[in-house]
Order: C-alpha cells, then structure tokens, then sequence
C-alpha cells in the first residue's frame, strides 16, 4: 500500500470519528480551567478538523559546518596537561525544506540527539557548538522557539489527568490570552483528531504503577501537546522508543500526516520497520559524529550501491544501512573491517557534500513572525492570573487522584498515633511522666517532620520533569507555578498531621482544655507546613529523585539534632546556635513543650530536695532552657522559618533550570 495514501485515508476517517467523539464527552467540573473547557465541549465541532497548516508559515532549516565537541577530561601531570576534547559532531552541512519529514538515522552515540537538540536550539551549555544555522536564511532569533516545537524522548505528563484535561491545561497555559476559550478548546479538538487521540480522551495518562493511556497514545498526547502552539517546524527525540512496531507506525503515520500540511519534521529515530521507513522524505545518516548520508530516504539504497554497497533484495533499508555503518568491535578484524567502511563513507559523503547539499538550495524565504499567532506576545503567551488558577486546578486534581502517596500518609498516621497511644496512655503525673510526656511531645515533631518532607520528596523530583520541559517552552512562571502547588495540594496533605497530632494529644491525656489542644493542632500545622518548604527546597535542589531521597532524611535529621531535644539548647556551642533557629522541629518542640508542661504539677518532689526534681513544668522548661518563649513566639518563629523555606525553595527552582546554548551566538569555525 502506499503509506501516504493510507495515512490521508486513515486520517479522514479518523476525523469524522473524533468529531463524533468530541461531541459525546464528558467535561470535567471544577474551577474556571474547568469552566473554560466545559464551554469548550458544549460547543459544536463545526470544523474538528480546522487546518492548523493555515496559519503555519513554511520553514527551512540550513547548517554548514556545525562542530560539536565537550570537554571530558582535564588532565592532571604534566604529560597530560590540557583538555581532553570528544568531538561529537564533525563538520555537518544540509538542508531541510520545508515541509519535509526527515529522520536521522545512526548508530547509538552517534550524535543523533546532539544533532537534533543543536539544530533545535536545546542544547545544554556544556561544550562548544560553532559552525552556522540558518532558519528560512537567516540566524536563528527567539521567535525560532515560538513557531517550534521539540519532543522529548520521555512522554513527561502528569499522570493523573486525562488526555483532555492535558491537552486542556496545555491549551489555557500556551495558547495566547487573546484567543477565547472557545477557540482553544477548537484548537484541542483538532489536534485530539489530526493525531487520532479520540479514544483515548478521556483517559488518565497513567504511569508504571496506574494504566493509563496505551504507550503510543501516551506519545502522541506528548506531541499533541507541544503541537498545541500550532508549530511550523516539529523535533523529535526517538518518538518511536518503547512502542511496539504498530504503536510505532501510527505514531510515526501521525507525523507524516502533519508533514503533508506543510510542518517541518525533523525526527532521530533507531531502527524503524520498512513501513515507517517508507514515510521519511529524506534520510539523513550519521556515524561517529560525521554524515554518512543525507538526501531522498527513498535514494539511499542506491547511494550506497554505488559505493559498492548492494542492500538485498526484501530486506529492511534501514538495519541494512546500521549494519553498514555502525563500528563491530567483537574482534579486532571486524572492526578493522567495519571502520575503514564507515571512513570510506564519510570520506564519500564529504566529496559529494558541495554538489548534494548547494548552500541556499532549497530554502524557503519567509518572516518567521508571520507563523506567531500573537506577535504583540511577550515571553508569555498567558497572563499570571490564568496560570495560577489553571494550574491550581492542575495540581489539585493531580495531587487528589494520585491516592497512594496520600493513603500512605494516612496510614502511617493512623498506624503510628496508635502505637504511641498505647505505648504513653499509662503516663501519669510523676517525675518519670515529665521524661514520659517530652518524649512523646518530641516523637511527634520528628513524625510531623518526616511526613512533611517525604510527602514532597517522594512526588516533586518526579514531577520536576515535566517542570523543565513546560518552563523550555515558556508555559508559565514559577511564581505562578509554586504558590498554585502549595496551595492546591496543602489541604490534602496536611490530613495525616491533623490525624496524628489529634489522636495522640487525647490517647495520652495531654491538657484538657480546648484552647491549649487547638493551639498544639495549630503548632502541628505549622511544622508540617515549614517542612513541606523543606522537601521542597531539597527536591528543587537534588539534580535526580534519588539525590533527593537521600537528602530529604538527612536534612531532617539535622533538623533533629538541634531540636532541643538530644542536646540542650544552651548546650550548643554559639557558633552553631543560628542553625538550631532554622530547624521547624526546635520551634516545633518549643511550642508543643511549653503547651503542655506550662502550669503544669508534678508529683514526686515532696520529700526530695535534689535540683533534678520537677514538681511544675515551668521548672522543667526552664531546665530545657525554653523557658523564655511563649506558645506564640514560637508559632511567630516557626512562621519565619516556613516563609523562608518556601521562599528558598521558590528561588531554587526559578534559577535552577537547565540553560540551553544560545540561538544566535554560534560562533563561526575559523
Ligand atoms: N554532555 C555530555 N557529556 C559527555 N558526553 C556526551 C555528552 N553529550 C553527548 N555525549 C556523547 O556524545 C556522543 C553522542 O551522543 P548522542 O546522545 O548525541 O548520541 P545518539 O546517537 O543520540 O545516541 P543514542 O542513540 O544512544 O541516544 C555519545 O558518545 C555521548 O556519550
């Protein structure tokens, strides 16, 4: 069958399916995000298929001489003094016209994703890149990121919201404040249908542990997300890595299809089946860093047979051409053999390079900001306002559907309060009750404190993924971001301190007075609160999730150490003093300390006169040295810290980000 004709005529079925699809659906209920997409379903589909290739402009991409190389070792003696330099790109030059799909084939460390990300502008800062890009002829400038889009390897989507409420956020967040609702949630439905998502719409994306979403539905959602902006030019980073070969083909059928409309693709893929190979327009084959070939995909196997190469007859081009350039190194002979073959083709492809890949040929002329839908935009397209409720919603329905992080804290809660109940609800009112009750009081700022940081550090690092890469596309600002999270998921985290602190204040028989229980919930909130600030700032910090599982306890346990509780405050040497201040567990234990112990008899001391014999609390607050502050001064402490550790954290985040190579500043090979 010809692949392109079936995609148009899958495609066009798909459409009037969508449509029907579309009308049918469920809007999700809620808030103004919320509203703002019922608005869109109630709507007719007039025109599901609305084409995005209107108002997309045509875009070439050129680079000439493109050199990659970063620095791995530093040497130490002096024989080995200087750098030692891996060059990962050598030399590239082509073409990309527009509305082609391309793929970039290669071996594994070839340079496939360093091509990719150099060509789309997301390359890290480490290393050198020179040599020169050129977008419809001219150097790249920032609005080459507003009419592109880049798709990573990793489907990074929150897993609790369906397919619609992704694609929905996505849509309030990215699309400009200008366009209605409506025309955004038309815009969704265009893309649910022109990338075949109609099925799945109204299911959750899922992850390891939930099913959700197939694993090329999942991808596709990932495309139609940054499709979203109504991209002229689309990258790709393996969109086919996890599928199977028929989740492959439609993937790789969907980016065919918005090929024909006129989008730049640009694609690296592994090792496609013949049938998706048949959808590539051109080739471009890399090895070592250095172009082995680059033109028409349906060209190549007779390139290669000129240079003496004979692909057989029925066999898959593409493991024909991996197998003729990648190195063997499962002996010395055949990895002799393999690379002088793969010299032989780079040295081939760099005689041909002039005559193949003409300088200009090809290239659109175009103005770039002709494919903006908001020219008048800043770095935003949404206003703060809209980002803070869309994504206050976003986090609250994310944070309320992703159960097991909550049910554990609940079940910790419930498990551990009853086993300090009945541990220390014997305690009575002597002298070993004194030791009995701060024990028990300091138990519980370490439990509060635990719970506050894991719940974060367990969940945020995840989550900081699909973060970087909506901050990449300028999808909102973190101070729009971080005070919606907080807030959205605070109520329910917060339920697993309420439950414990409550059930021990009354197993244990602490102070039955109202005041003096709410005011100890109260401290509880607070702590948890300033722990949470806590996990989050460790979370904004660790580079991975398991950096920040490490460093969460150990934190905490610092907290811990100066808590008042294992050594006494006036015993810790001045120059330490200001982190005992910073610790949430040492005003945490102040307050909670003073709560219960204050006005409080002891029994025991009638007939002793030894100093070590408490017969109120105040004499035993004053031996932990606590017995300057009130309850209030120490919630007015705990408030400082908690604002800082949120404010910390908040800044950690906005300047932690990944920084890319710049678009303009390449500089020219000498
Ligand atoms: N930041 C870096 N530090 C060190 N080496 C790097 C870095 N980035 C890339 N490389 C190296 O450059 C080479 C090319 O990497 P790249 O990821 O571009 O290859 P690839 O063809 O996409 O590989 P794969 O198919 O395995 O994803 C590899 O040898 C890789 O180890």
């Amino acid at each position: 069958m010809d692949p392109e004709n079936g995609i148009h005529a899958a495609h066009t079925a798909n459409g009037a399916h969508e449509a029907h699809a579309a009308l049918e659906m469920q809007a999700p209920h809620g808030d103004a995000a919320a509203h703002d997409l019922e608005k869109g379903h109630s709507r007719k589909l007039k025109d599901a298929t609305l084409s995005l290739s209107a108002q997309t402009v045509r875009v070439s991409l050129e680079w000439r001489q493109l050199n990659y190389s970063i620095v791995v070792k530093k040497g130490k003696g002096k024989a080995e003094e200087g750098k030692v330099t891996k060059r990962i790109l050598k030399n590239l030059s082509g073409t990309v016209r527009a509305g082609t799909f391309v793929a970039i084939m290669g071996p594994t460390g070839s340079g496939k994703t360093s091509l990719l990300n150099a060509l789309a502008g997301r390359l890290q800062r480490v290393g050198t890149l020179d040599g020169e890009i050129l977008v419809n002829g001219k150097p790249r400038e920032n609005t080459f990121k507003r009419i592109t889009a880049y798709v990573m390897q990793d489907d990074v989507l929150y897993s609790s919201l369906t397919v619609q409420e992704t694609l929905t956020t996505a849509a309030l967040l990215r699309l400009p404040s200008k366009m209605s609702p409506q025309k955004k949630m038309e815009r969704v439905d265009s893309i649910v249908s022109e990338l075949g998502l109609g099925k799945a719409r109204n299911t959750i994306i899922g992850n390891a542990f939930r099913r959700g979403v197939s694993g090329g539905e999942r991808k596709r959602a990932n495309i139609a997300v940054e499709m979203l902006s109504n991209p002229s030019m689309i990258f790709l980073d393996e969109p086919t890595s996890g599928l199977d070969s028929f989740q492959a083909l439609n993937v790789m059928s969907s980016l065919g299809a918005l090929a024909d409309k006129g989008r730049t693709i640009i694609s690296t893929i592994h090792q496609p089946r013949s049938s998706i190979y048949a959808l590539f327009e051109d080739l471009l084959l890399l090895s070592e860093g250095e172009m082995i070939y680059f033109g028409p995909a349906s060209q190549a196997v007779a390139y290669f047979d000129s240079k003496g190469l004979t692909c057989p007859q029925h066999f898959n081009p593409a493991d024909f051409f991996m197998d003729k350039i990648s190195l063997d190194s499962r002996d010395p002979e055949r990895e002799k053999e393999s690379t002088g073959r793969v010299k032989m083709l780079q040295a081939e492809w760099q005689k041909n390079l002039p005559e193949v890949t003409p300088a200009g040929a090809d290239v659109t002329k175009g103005d770039l900001s002709k494919g903006l839908e908001d020219s008048s935009l800043g770095k935003y397209a949404s206003s703060w306002i809209l980002q803070f409720r869309v994504l206050l919603w976003r986090a609250f329905i994310q944070t309320s559907r992703d159960r097991l992080p909550l049910m554990i804290a609940l079940v910790q809660s419930i498990v551990m309060s009853c086993i300090v109940g009945a541990l220390f609800s014997t305690v009575g009112n002597d002298q070993k009750a004194l030791q009995n009750r701060t024990g028990v009081i300091f138990f519980t700022t370490i439990f509060v404190a635990f719970n506050g940081v894991f719940q974060m550090i367990t969940t945020f690092p995840v989550e900081r993924a699909v973060i970087a890469r909506e901050r990449a596309a300028n999808a909102y600002r973190v101070s729009a971001f971080y005070p919606a999270k907080v807030i959205a998921e605070w109520p329910l985290r917060v339920i697993a301190t309420i439950i414990f602190v409550t059930v021990v204040y009354w197993i244990v028989g602490f102070q039955h007075d109202a005041g003096k229980f709410f005011r100890y919930l109260l401290i509880g909130i607070w702590e948890f609160t300033a722990m949470n600030g806590v996990g989050l700032l460790v979370s904004a910090i660790a580079p991975t999730p398991p950096v920040a599982l490490a460093l969460g306890p150990l934190v905490t346990v610092i907290c811990m150490l100066f808590g008042g509780f294992y050594i006494n405050l006036n015993s810790i040497p001045v120059a330490l003093r200001w982190i005992s201040n910073l610790s949430p567990i040492k005003w945490a234990f102040i307050g909670f300390s003073i709560n219960e112990l204050e006005g409080r008899s002891f029994s025991g001391c009638a007939n002793v006169t030894e100093s070590t014999c408490y017969s109120t609390g105040d004499k035993y607050l004053r031996y932990l040295s606590i017995e300057d502050y009130t309850v209030w001064e120490s919630i007015g402490y705990q408030t400082i810290v908690m604002i800082g550790a949120h404010f910390l954290a908040y800044i950690t985040l906005r300047y932690n980000r990944v920084r890319y190579q710049p678009l303009t500043a390449i500089k020219k090979k000498q």
